[in-house]
C-alpha cells in the first residue's frame, strides 16, 4: 500500500509538474496572442492609411492622365504645326536647290563647251601636226621604197641576164644531146635494118640449104634409081620377069600372114582379157591392202610401234605393238597384234608402187568389168593423199586407161570415157562437179536398173574425158567445191565419202565386140571412235552417220567376201540412205561381173 501510495505520490508530483509546465505554456501563448493582436491592430491602421494613400494616388493619376491627354493634344498640334512649317521650308529649300542645281548645270555645261572647244582646237592642232609628221614619214618611206625597188630591179635585170646566158648554154647542150640521140637513133635503125637483113639472109640461106639438101637427096635417090635401072637393063630380060613374079608372090604371102597375125592378135586379146580377169578372180575379187603412212615431225601423239615382219618376202603382214601391261607379279609384257593383208605398203612406199597393185584392176574396168576401190582409214591416215594427189590413184588410173585404150586402137577398139564425182555428206548425195551453191540443196537419187544391171544417179554432171588432162580439171573443180562448202561445215573432206566414177564403153569395129565397165574410186570419210572424237550436236550426228555407213559397208563386203552363190548380201541394212546403196551397189556389180 505504501508502495502504491509512493507510486501514486510520484505520479501526483509528476502531474503537478506537468500542470505547471502547461500553465507556463498557456501564459506564454496568451502573451503571444496579445502581441499578435497588437500587430493586427497596427496592420489594420496601416492598411487604412494605405487605402487612403491609394485613393489619393488614384485621384492624382486621374488628374495626371487628364493633364497628359491635354499635353498630348497640344503636342500633336504643335507637331503638326511644326511638320507643316518644316514641309514649307523643305519646299522652299528644294526650289532653291533646284534653281541652284540649274544654275550649276548651266555653268558646268558652259565649262564643258568651253573645254570641248579647247580640246577640239587642241586635237585639230595635234592632228595637223601628226598629219604633217605622217606626210613627212610617207615621203621618207616612198623615197626608201623607190630606192629598194630600183635596187631589186637592178638585181632582177642581173638575174635575167644570168638566166638568159644559162638558158643559152643549156639550149646549146640540149641541141648537142638531141643531135647525139638522133645519131644513136639512126645508128640503131641502121643496126636493126642490118639485123633484119641478116635474119632474112639467114632465113633465105636456111631455106636454100634445106632446098639444096632436099635436092641432093632427090638427086641421090634418082641417081640410085638410074643406077639400078641401068643394072636392070643390063641384066637378062627373063630373069627380070621371074624376079618380078617372085616378088609378087612374096608380097601376097606377107599380106596373108599379116591378116592371119591380126586375127590371131584379136583372138589373143579376147583370150588375154579372159585370162587377165581369171587371174584377178584367182587373186580374189575382194582384196585388201594396207598402207602405213610416214609420221611427221609435228605429230602431237607418239606414233604406234609398227613392224613389217615379211618385207623381204611377200609383204603381207604388219604387226602393231600394244601398250605395256603389268602382271600381278610386277612383270611388264607387251602384246603384239599381227594382221595379214593381200599386200602391205610401208611408210616409205610411193603412190606408184600402190598403183602397180591396183593397175590390173583398172585394166579389168577397161575390159568391161565393174571395179570398186575403197580407201578406208582414220582421219589423217592418207586416204586423200593416196586417191587424189597429183600422182594418186585417180590420175594414174585415168592415164593408164588412156594409154591402154590408145594401144587397143590397133586391135579395133575405140573407147568412150566419162567421169562424175559425187560426195555423200550427212546422208545426202552431192554433185562435186556441179555448182557449189547447190551442195546440200539439190537432191540426187540413185536408180538401179536390175534388168540391165545398170546404176545411175539423177541430175549429176558427167564430163566426157576426151583428154587425160581433163581428170586434173575434174579433181580441181571437186576440191574447189569442197573447200567452198568447208566454210559452212568444217573439214568437209574428212566428214564425207567421195566417189569418183569413171564409165568406160568400148566397141570393136572389127569383131563387133562391146564392153561397158565402171571404175569407182571411193575415198571414205575418216573413221573415228565416238568416245575419242568428243563430238556433240550436229558433229555427233555426222560421226554416227559415218560410222553406221562404214559398218554397213563392212557387212556388205564381209558377205561378198564369203562368196556364197545366192547368199544374202545386206545391201540395204541401213536406212537405205543413198550412199549405202551407192557404195554397196558398186561392189555387187564387181562381184557379178567377175
Ligand atoms: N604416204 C604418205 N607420204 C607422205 N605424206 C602423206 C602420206 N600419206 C598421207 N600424207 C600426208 O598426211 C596428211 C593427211 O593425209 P590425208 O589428208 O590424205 O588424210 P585423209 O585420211 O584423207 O584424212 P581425212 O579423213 O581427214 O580426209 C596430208 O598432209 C598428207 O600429205
Amino acid at each position: 500500500m505504501e508502495v502504491l501510495y509512493a507510486q501514486l505520490k510520484v505520479q501526483m508530483e509528476g502531474t503537478a509538474y506537468e500542470r505547471n509546465g502547461l500553465e507556463e505554456t498557456v501564459s506564454l501563448y496568451k502573451t503571444r496572442i496579445s502581441e499578435l493582436e497588437q500587430t493586427r491592430l497596427q496592420l489594420s491602421t496601416c492598411n487604412q492609411r494605405l487605402s487612403n494613400d491609394l485613393n489619393d494616388a488614384n485621384t492624382k493619376v486621374s488628374k495626371s492622365t487628364a493633364a497628359l491627354e491635354d499635353a498630348t493634344r497640344s503636342h500633336t498640334f504643335e507637331v503638326d504645326e511644326l511638320r507643316r512649317k518644316h514641309r514649307n521650308e523643305a519646299e522652299d529649300t528644294k526650289d532653291q536647290h533646284r534653281r541652284e542645281t540649274e544654275r550649276l548645270r548651266r555653268e558646268a555645261q558652259e565649262e564643258v563647251d568651253r573645254l570641248r572647244k579647247e580640246a577640239q582646237a587642241e586635237a585639230a592642232r595635234l592632228t595637223r601636226a601628226r598629219q604633217e609628221d605622217l606626210a613627212e614619214q610617207e615621203r621618207q618611206l616612198k623615197a626608201e621604197i623607190e630606192e629598194e625597188r630600183s635596187r631589186r630591179v637592178r638585181e632582177v635585170q642581173d638575174l635575167t641576164t644570168q638566166w638568159a646566158v644559162h638558158r643559152q648554154t643549156t639550149n646549146v647542150d640540149l641541141e648537142k644531146k638531141d643531135r647525139e640521140a638522133q645519131d644513136i637513133k639512126s645508128e640503131l635503125q641502121r643496126t636493126s635494118s642490118d639485123l633484119e637483113r641478116a635474119n632474112a639472109l639467114i632465113k633465105t640461106l636456111q631455106d636454100k640449104l634445106a632446098e639444096m639438101s632436099a635436092n641432093t637427096l632427090a638427086l641421090e635417090t634418082s641417081m640410085r634409081a638410074m643406077k639400078s635401072k641401068i643394072d636392070f637393063l643390063e641384066s637378062d630380060n627373063q630373069a627380070q620377069s621371074q624376079a618380078f613374079a617372085d616378088l609378087n608372090q612374096r608380097l601376097q604371102d606377107a599380106q596373108n600372114s599379116e591378116a592371119v597375125a591380126y586375127e590371131k592378135l584379136r583372138t589373143e586379146e579376147t583370150l588375154r582379157r579372159k585370162l587377165h580377169n581369171q587371174v584377178q578372180e584367182l587373186k580374189g575379187n575382194i582384196r585388201v591392202f594396207c598402207r602405213v603412212r610416214p609420221t611427221g615431225e609435228a605429230e602431237p601423239d607418239e606414233p604406234a610401234k609398227i613392224t613389217f615382219p615379211d618385207t623381204e618376202t611377200d609383204s603381207k603382214e604388219v604387226a602393231v605393238q600394244g601398250p605395256e601391261q603389268k602382271s600381278a607379279l610386277g612383270n611388264i609384257t607387251t602384246s603384239t597384234n599381227a594382221f595379214s593383208f593381200d599386200r602391205v605398203f610401208g611408210p616409205t612406199s610411193q603412190n606408184a608402187e600402190v598403183f602397180e597393185e591396183i593397175s590390173q584392176l583398172v585394166q579389168s574396168a577397161l575390159d568391161g568389168y565393174n571395179v570398186c576401190i575403197f580407201c578406208y582409214g582414220q582421219t589423217g591416215s592418207g586416204k586423200t593423199f593416196t586417191m587424189s594427189a597429183a600422182d594418186g590413184m585417180i590420175p594414174r588410173a585415168v592415164h593408164q586407161i588412156y594409154a591402154t585404150a590408145k594401144s587397143l586402137q590397133d586391135k579395133g577398139w575405140t573407147y568412150a570415157m566419162e567421169g562424175s564425182f559425187v560426195e555423200v555428206y550427212n546422208e545426202n548425195l552431192n554433185d562435186l562437179l556441179g555448182s557449189a551453191d547447190e551442195l546440200d540443196r539439190k537432191k540426187h537419187e540413185i536408180r538401179h536398173d536390175a534388168a540391165r544391171c545398170k546404176t545411175s544417179i539423177t541430175d549429176i554432171t558427167t564430163v566426157p574425158l576426151d583428154a587425160p588432162e581433163k581428170v586434173e580439171q575434174m579433181l580441181e573443180r571437186a576440191a574447189t567445191n569442197r573447200s567452198v562448202a568447208a566454210t559452212k561445215a568444217n573439214s568437209r573432206s574428212s566428214r564425207s565419202h567421195s566417189v569418183f566414177i569413171l564409165k568406160l564403153t568400148g566397141e570393136n569395129s572389127i569383131t563387133g565386140e562391146r564392153s561397158e565397165g565402171t571404175l569407182n574410186l571411193v575415198d571414205l570419210a575418216g573413221s573415228e571412235r565416238l568416245s575419242h572424237s568428243g563430238a556433240t550436236g550436229d558433229r555427233l550426228k555426222e560421226t554416227q552417220n559415218i560410222n553406221r555407213s562404214l559398218s554397213c559397208l563392212g557387212d556388205v563386203i564381209g558377205a561378198l567376201g564369203q562368196g556364197k552363190e545366192g547368199g544374202h548380201v545386206p545391201y540395204r541394212n541401213s536406212k537405205a540412205s543413198p550412199h549405202h546403196q551407192m557404195l554397196t551397189l558398186t561392189s555387187v556389180k564387181t562381184r557379178d561381173a567377175g
